[in-house]
């Protein structure tokens, strides 16, 4: 078994990053985060420490939000408004978290489309599925992770792929994002009879069900790549879903937890925040 790290890809991004953001600065302008917990979850809170180190490391200003106070869905509404409607806000995410207390999505879609940082509103999500030469979406970014770290090993048009895990934040938008990259998709999930049979069969497996190391090797067959955008916990340490000890031995490529989709995500929110910024510049609302 070999691991995939996103180190390199992460580090060459980030030295992008660093440069677009200085020469945006140098006139005038200073990309900004505001990240939103809505539920007192402490993972979504160490999240968005993550989301601070990543933000201020490549010289974007960042704020996080803690909503999860807030004492109605009509109080977040309250409070998500007024944020949207900051002018020195380039990009809102609404973390979602593994224990909501509200739903996370619907105060997604509270933002509007030219400050979803995360492209999970209904509005990117729409233009995602559309994916029409003349539109201008942005992609959510743990899914184009996967993408991109998988396209670090082989291109994904003409490749069967199969995506484990149908959730609204990684499964769906990444398959209708691999649709995009002109794969062809499988997406297999709880309600499915034998996975293995449809996983086991693929060039490439990405895996996004937050079932922390759950998939061993009868779901793999060698020569695969398989993608991994697990962030799971097991003795409170941070586990992907694929089981990486059962595949050793085993001619296979397996990415990394941690040290693979997780960091490339947080560099690819930034692209995004960047991405809304030039957005806006060139519909004049900045
Ligand atoms: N709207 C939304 N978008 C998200 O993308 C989103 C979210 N909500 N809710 C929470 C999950 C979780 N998530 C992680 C991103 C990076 C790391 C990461 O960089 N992890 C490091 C390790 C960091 C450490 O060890 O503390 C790694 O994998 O190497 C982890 C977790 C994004 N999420």
């Amino acid at each position: 078994m070999q691991k995939i790290y996103s180190r390199e890809i992460v580090a060459a991004r980030k030295a992008a990053l660093v440069e677009a953001i200085g020469a945006l600065r140098a006139r005038g302008v200073v990309p900004k985060l505001a990240a939103v917990v809505c539920s007192a979850d402490p993972a979504a809170l160490s999240y968005v420490a993550v989301k601070r180190k990543h933000a201020e490391e490549v010289g974007a200003d960042f704020e996080g939000v803690d909503l999860s106070h807030a004492g109605s869905y009509g109080e977040i509404a309250m409070h998500m408004r007024a944020l949207c409607a900051r002018p020195d806000i380039h990009g809102v995410i609404v973390v979602m978290s593994s224990k909501p207390e509200v739903d996370e999505i619907d105060v997604t879609n509270l933002v509007p489309a030219h400050k979803d940082v995360d492209g999970l509103s209904v509005g990117n999500l729409g233009a995602l599925l559309q994916n029409g030469p003349h539109q201008r979406f942005i992609a959510p970014a743990t899914p184009r992770a996967c993408i991109a770290l998988a396209e670090t090993q082989e291109p994904l048009a003409g490749k069967t792929v199969v995506v484990i895990g149908r959730g609204r934040t990684v499964g769906k938008p990444l398959a209708n994002m691999l649709v995009n990259a002109g794969a062809t998709v499988t997406v297999c999930h709880s309600a499915t009879q034998d996975i293995p049979k449809f996983s086991r069969a693929a060039d490439i497996v990405f895996v996004a069900t937050g079932r922390p190391h759950f998939f061993g090797r009868d779901y793999f067959s060698e020569g695969q790549l398989v993608v991994d955008a697990g962030v799971g916990f097991i003795d409170g340490k941070l586990a992907g879903d694929v089981d990486g000890a059962a595949l050793e031995g085993f001619d296979i490529r397996l990415t990394a937890v941690p040290g693979g989709v997780g960091p490339l995500t947080s560099v690819l929110i930034l692209e995004n925040l960047l991405a809304l910024i030039a957005h806006a510049e060139a519909a004049h609302r900045l």
